[in-house]
């Protein structure tokens, strides 16, 4: 998978040379560009940003400065990803199918955004996909942030990426649909506070039991939501969990 990230401060990006996203990238599963959106400035001063029309606070993103970048930088097939406070929710289903993806570019606003007419100009571009995405009922002050979730999100779902498949599924938010059970080690007591003795039993079955009710009660408590998914859905318990 390729990913080219551009934005106004590049160096932003500089946590995706470390750890699972560095690693993958040096296994070569993720080819990941970062771009200065500045290199496709053309006046002294490397503008990208104006006053925005109808007035109002704070500057708005030059399309001219986001054009030339995007069009250097998609091709046939890409998906642009543009992250805003106004987008739609990114989930682990979203990370799901974009990790299936072959080229995945993602545009780093600042200031109050980027003009509208660059997320409308490239959804008429035959061959390219584009999508506004938040990561949560915050505000941030540009998509940086956002860039590093997406591509982290991402990048660990790829094959080769994490080194035991199966904690995909049981993770939150995994495979299972549920919130994850509580996690223990060494030592078996700390703070007068002992690990559940069931994990200490070497009984897989009652320890997976006892994980799945765990990430039911967790979810019910924490995530009810998640529950009424599961619950539309009538392959999602069976009679194990009741
Ligand atoms: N994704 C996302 C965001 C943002 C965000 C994204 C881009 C820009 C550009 C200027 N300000 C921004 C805020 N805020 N909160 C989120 N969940």
């Amino acid at each position: 998978m390729r990913v080219d990230v551009v934005s106004i401060f590049p160096d932003y990006l500089a946590p995706l040379d470390l750890s699972l996203v560095g690693k993958a990238r040096t296994a070569g599963l993720l080819d990941l560009r970062v771009h200065d959106l500045r290199d496709w400035t053309t006046d002294r001063h490397r503008t990208v940003d104006d006053t925005p029309f109808g007035g109002g606070a704070g500057m708005v993103m030059r399309p001219d400065v986001w054009g030339r970048a995007l069009d250097d930088v998609l091709d046939d097939g890409a998906h642009l990803l543009l992250p805003t406070p106004s987008g739609a929710p990114l989930t682990q289903r979203t990370a799901e199918a974009l990790a299936g993806e072959q080229h995945l570019v993602v545009a780093c606003g600042r200031y109050e955004g980027i003009d509208a007419r660059v997320a409308e100009h490239y959804a008429t571009r035959p061959g390219v996909t584009v999508s506004e995405f938040s990561i949560g009922d915050y505000v941030l002050n540009g998509g940086e942030v956002a860039a590093l979730v997406l591509v982290e999100a991402v990048a660990r779902l790829l094959p080769g990426v994490v080194g035991n498949p199966e904690s995909l599924v049981e993770e939150s938010h995994g495979a299972a649909g549920l919130l994850e059970y509580p996690v223990f080690t060494k030592p078996p007591s700390w703070a007068e506070l002992d690990v559940p003795e069931v994990l200490l039993s070497g009984h897989h079955a009652r320890i997976a039991r006892w994980r799945r009710d765990q990430a039911l009660l967790r979810t019910a408590a924490r995530r009810p939501d998640m529950l009424d998914a599961l619950a539309a859905d009538p392959g999602a318990f069976d009679a194990h969990d009741l």
